[in-house]
């Protein structure tokens, strides 16, 4: 058996955002792999008119979990959903169920975020820092905890050409913009949050970036650390490949594709993508969680889980790969047979915008008015220029990440845990 698989046995664990794309993953996974757990304590909000139980009910009989009632037939009973809202200051945790998750949890993941790139600045510094820092004092009340793994971004510190596993300084402290977000208006946000993302490229990855000096601020005697995934997409391997349940990412883009929405996208064949399957990150996650727990480094360590520089992967490949594929197995209802080219500048980019975006989906449109039916690939169509306006910073350019502590980790696992785990290579 996987010594970390081992580890995780009779453990009490909560996890952030289990409701979420990686939260759902990294769950199945130890369910899957460590049936003997204790207890996962999963934070859920009410959503959709859904109580956090139904939710929870939903996901154990998604096809996600399908290996799970397999070999771990009580998973109802070893998991626990607290409601909980990261958008209020005490996260609207009954006083019982904060007794409890501080007297028993072993280990914290903390995957929930606000991942839009167009949130509202308040929004996200809400989620992605108070609700961190917030968490990490909850954390510091919990006398059995091990470790505490904190799920941040590659993307944090894109304002760097070449990023390291160390934590960089903000230009401004993350204590002060808590504060100010408390008495500010939004409309005064909306005029300042220009000046104080300054170089970042959204409210995201700025915010990404300040929850990452909040841990390092507010880590105390905590065993902590951080895990800088890049672009993740759907599983490679585990529980089965293909899977993935949002359009955030890569996945809009592929869909697109398939879809024949999306006809041409800027990007430079030579430029590599880094992109990560979810498992893989996944994966990474349970083995700093061992670790960090059984291992105790002395100070706080970081992980970037890319592929850029284990196995990297351009455009001039990815794209005729997912173009072949989507051929190869077609998404119903497509909107055109898909077919995609690479535009490498803005005018070519604008023309194909036009000509292949814009003006079929308002003929279309036209086609439905004039049947009685009610327009709507024009709205579609530009909410998908709109999103690819908002990806393309990513797409642009490319960045260099190191991987020490990555490669040190996959160095310290036993010859079972490596074959498992180390696919990036
Ligand atoms: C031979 C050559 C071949 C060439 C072939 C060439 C082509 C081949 C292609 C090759 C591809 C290869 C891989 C590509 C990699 C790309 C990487 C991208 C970089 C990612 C960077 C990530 C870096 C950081 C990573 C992180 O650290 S975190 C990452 C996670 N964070 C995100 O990725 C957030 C992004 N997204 C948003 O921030 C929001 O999406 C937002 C954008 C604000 C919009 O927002 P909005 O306009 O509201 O649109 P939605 O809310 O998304 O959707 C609203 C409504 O439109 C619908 N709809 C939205 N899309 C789509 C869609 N596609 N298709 C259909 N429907 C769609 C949706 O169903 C909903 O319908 P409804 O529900 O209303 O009925
Ligand atoms: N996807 C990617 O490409 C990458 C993601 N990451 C990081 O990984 C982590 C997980 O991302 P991903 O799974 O893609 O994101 P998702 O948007 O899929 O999941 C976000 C999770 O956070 C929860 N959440 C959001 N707001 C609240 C709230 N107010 N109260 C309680 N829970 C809340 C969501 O709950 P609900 O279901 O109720 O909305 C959901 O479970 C994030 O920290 C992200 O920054 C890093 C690199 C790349």
């Amino acid at each position: 058996m996987s010594t970390i698989a081992a580890f995780y046995g009779g453990k009490s664990i909560l996890i952030t955002g289990a409701t979420g794309f990686m939260g759902k993953v990294l769950m199945e996974k130890l369910f899957r792999t460590s049936p003997n757990l204790k207890v996962i304590y999963i934070l859920v909000r009410p959503k959709a008119d859904q109580t956090p139980q139904q939710r929870v009910f939903q996901i154990l009989n998604s096809k996600l979990f399908e290996k799970v009632k397999e070999v771990c037939p009580d998973v109802h009973e070893k998991i626990r959903a607290i409601s909980a809202d990261l958008n209020q200051s005490d996260f609207a945790i009954s006083k019982e169920d904060t007794q409890e998750l501080l007297s028993c949890t072993n280990i914290v993941f903390h995957c929930a975020a606000t991942v839009r790139f167009d949130d509202h600045l308040r929004h996200a510094v809400q989620l992605n820092v108070a609700a961190t820092q917030q968490l990490l004092l909850m954390a510091s009340q919990m006398p059995k905890l091990e470790a505490f793994i904190h799920i941040s971004t590659a993307y944090s510190n894109c304002n760097l050409k070449h990023i390291d596993e160390v934590i960089y300084p903000c230009p401004v402290e993350p204590k002060k913009i808590i504060d100010s977000m408390e008495w500010l208006d939004d409309a005064v946000i909306d005029e300042i949050a220009p000046k104080l993302i300054g170089d970042w490229p959204n409210a995201y990855t700025f915010t990404k970036a300040l929850g990452e000096m909040v841990v390092q601020q507010e880590s105390r005697n905590l065993n902590i650390a951080i895990i800088r995934p890049s672009i993740v997409g759907a599983t490679w391997q585990e529980p089965f490949p293909g899977w993935v349940d949002n359009l955030n990412g890569p996945n809009g883009i592929i869909i697109a594709t398939g879809k024949g929405l999306l006809r041409a996208l800027r990007a430079t064949p030579k430029d590599v993508l880094d992109v990560v399957p979810v498992d893989i990150v996944v994966n990474l996650t349970l083995a700093v969680g061992w670790y960090m727990a059984v291992r105790r480094p002395t100070s706080m360590l970081i992980y970037h889980c890319t592929s850029g520089n284990l196995n990297p992967c351009n455009w001039g490949k990815m794209g005729p790969q997912v173009l072949a594929t989507v051929k190869k197995f077609p998404f119903e209802k497509a909107f055109r047979r898909p077919n995609a080219d690479f535009t490498t500048n803005t005018i070519t980019t604008l023309y194909w915008n036009t000509v292949s975006h814009r003006a079929p989906a308002i003929i279309y449109d036209f086609c439905l008015w004039l049947t009685g039916r009610k327009p709507r690939m024009t709205k579609l169509m530009n909410r998908l220029i709109r999103s690819l306006s908002l990806v393309e910073y990513f797409i642009k350019q490319t960045w260099e990440w190191s991987t020490y502590n990555t490669e040190m980790l996959m160095s310290e696992l036993s010859p079972e845990d490596r074959r498992v785990r180390t696919a990036l290579t």
